[in-house]
């Protein structure tokens, strides 16, 4: 394409050998966090978003060609159809409209197939905030008359990550006292076991999570809790009516497939639906999110609604130079294609956001990690990067060495608050030098002249100062984004969420993959079950390479089957 041939060019003669630290000593310098960050205002409670992307590896003539990358790439053109409900999502043949499900507007229309979606998503939306309330307040009882105080979500992937990321960076939200939150997902036992061991039956509520009702794992755990539940009930010595009457106080289900819902036992009054248009990793909006709304209470988990769509809203009308999630789509295409990067870190100094970048590994790396275009043919550049992340400080006394000092440039995604929910004296001012800190030096480095100088400041000797120089120097020149809030809150959570979507959004358009399939998980789920049964009993086997099979074998030879 055109425009890459450009920006390729434009790397060779200028990218590569742009260094920070020498443009923001240039007289042009004091300009540059003008001229490369955005502050949008969210709302005017929670205040704005800031976006520094001045400490990358760019010009003004970069932003320029990135942003005629985006627009010969029809980005504003796919935004516009995915907002209006167009089957963008080809090989599944459906829409994407998780935006729909967090549209505020009282006079939204958004069709699929003719019909508006909008009022199915608000009576759902109703449906959770009378449930939740219910069961908050103590009017939903458990089959012996008392209060839930414990929700367990079990779910996996899309129906599991959301809240969990979510629960726990509203927990400054939520009251234990009121209800607690568990999760689980893995189908290695341990998961189940230790999450209802410390549990009450009388007070626990289940709700199972699964869009298709049909993964593996998440039925299979389901159907264990069930058996849990029913034993500690008195198994069976109570008759089935009131085994019915029980399971029907302590199980619902979250899920676009209603006959296997009720198959598996779980009232049509308990299933909480969506849409075959909301894609998994997409679905913290959608019934998902119930375990948020029992957890933090409806108002909040609405007012989450609420900053996605604002994010949704600068997205749809800001000009490509000044929208967020483009900026930071095109930053990323920058590193990924022209500098050959392979990862990308998200580092929230925020302990609320630990889950953050594991989220948005499913959400990126599911959504990008493609090679095949959306016409069928193969891609012959670099798709979606590798996302891993923890949160700051941890991160800098484990991994950071590599970021500062290794051969590999990983462009990095610091996010902080200005105000912190738990100031704790100096702790906030402390977290936040640190996050000022570190994309400073990623920055900056440090030069030999400047270690020399500290060197010799500590009396050092001049042999020593050479052992030591090559060791201590920082070559810098590492790029960073800083992401600021004025506070973590429900508003600028669903906001922050909303941003990351809609980059990877921008990112698959450009590459022209499809960014709403995940074909890629299945392969490993058929060979799984096809593996399954034997493993039933002790006879050695051959059907498959002769690692697999050794691998079966050692574990039928010393199992005790
Ligand atoms: O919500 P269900 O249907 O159980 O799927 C759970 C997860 O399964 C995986 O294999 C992926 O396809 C994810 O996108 C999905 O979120």
């Amino acid at each position: 394409m055109e425009q890459f041939n450009k920006l390729k060019e434009h790397y060779e003669n200028v990218g590569k050998n742009i260094n920070m630290r020498k443009e923001f000593e240039s007289s042009d310098g004091v300009n540059r966090f003008k001229d490369f960050s955005k502050e949008i205002v969210i709302s005017k409670e929670v205040g704005t978003i800031l976006l520094d992307y001045s400490k990358n590896r760019i010009t003004k003539e970069t932003m320029g060609l990135l942003l005629d990358l985006a627009r010969s790439s029809k980005v504003e053109e796919m935004r516009n159809a995915m907002f209006q409900g167009e089957k963008i999502n080809i090989t599944e043949d459906r829409a994407v409209l998780h935006t729909a499900l967090r549209n505020r507007d009282p006079s939204a229309v958004i069709k699929v197939d003719g019909e508006n979606v909008i009022p199915s998503v608000r009576k759902v939306l109703d449906k959770m905030r009378s449930f939740s309330e219910r069961v908050r307040s103590g009017e939903w009882k458990g089959y012996t008359g008392k209060t839930i105080t414990d929700v367990v979500n079990i779910g996996i992937g899309g129906s599991d990550l959301g809240p969990v990321m979510v629960t726990q960076a509203l927990k400054n939200y939520a009251n234990d006292k009121v209800m607690r939150a568990h999760f689980v997902s893995n189908i290695d036992g341990t998961h189940l076991a230790e999450t209802v061991k410390h549990l009450c039956p009388e007070t626990t509520l289940f709700i199972v999570a699964s869009k298709t009702f049909t993964t593996q794992e998440t039925i299979t755990n389901a159907q264990s809790a069930r058996s849990w539940f029913l034993e500690k009930i008195g198994g069976s010595s109570i008759n089935a009516e009131k085994q019915k009457h029980a399971i029907g106080q302590h199980f619902v289900a979250l899920s676009t497939n209603e006959q296997e819902v009720t198959k598996f036992g779980i009232l049509k009054e308990n299933m909480f639906e969506f849409w075959d248009w909301v894609g998994g990793r997409y679905s913290v909006w959608s019934a998902i999110g119930l375990s948020v709304a029992l957890y933090v209470g409806m108002d909040h988990f609405e007012s989450f609604l609420e900053g996605a769509y604002h994010m949704d809203q600068h997205f749809i009308n800001t000009p490509l130079e000044s929208n967020l999630p483009v900026i930071m789509g095109l930053l990323g295409v920058w590193y990924n294609n022209f500098f050959g990067c392979q990862t990308q870190a998200i580092l929230p100094y925020d302990q609320y956001l630990s889950r953050f970048p594991a989220y948005f590994q499913q959400g990126d790396m599911e959504s990008n990690g493609k090679s095949v275009q959306r016409n069928g043919e193969h891609v012959t550049h670099s798709t979606g990067p590798i996302i891993w992340g923890e949160p700051g400080t941890n991160g800098q006394h484990a991994f950071y060495q590599l970021i500062h000092q290794g051969q590999k440039i990983i462009p990095c995604d610091f996010i902080a608050s200005v105000e912190s929910h738990n100031p704790l004296g100096k702790h906030h001012q402390i977290l936040l030098s640190n996050f000022f800190a570190q994309t400073e030096a990623l920055m900056k480095g440090k030069n030999q002249q400047e270690v020399t100088n500290e060197l010799t400041k500590e009396g050092l000797s001049q042999e020593k100062i050479k052992q030591l120089l090559p060791h201590k120097v920082f070559e810098g020149n590492r790029p960073t984004n800083s992401i600021f809030l004025n506070k973590l809150t429900p508003h600028s959570l669903g906001a922050l969420i909303a941003l990351y979507e809609h980059k990877i959004f921008v990112q698959g358009i450009i590459w022209n993959i499809n960014s709403f399939d995940q074909w890629g998980v299945e392969l490993g789920k058929q060979l799984a079950k096809s593996i399954l049964p034997e493993l039933s009993d002790k006879n050695q086997i051959s059907s498959h390479d002769s690692s697999t099979n050794g691998l079966i074998n050692f574990y039928k030879s010393n199992s005790k089957l």
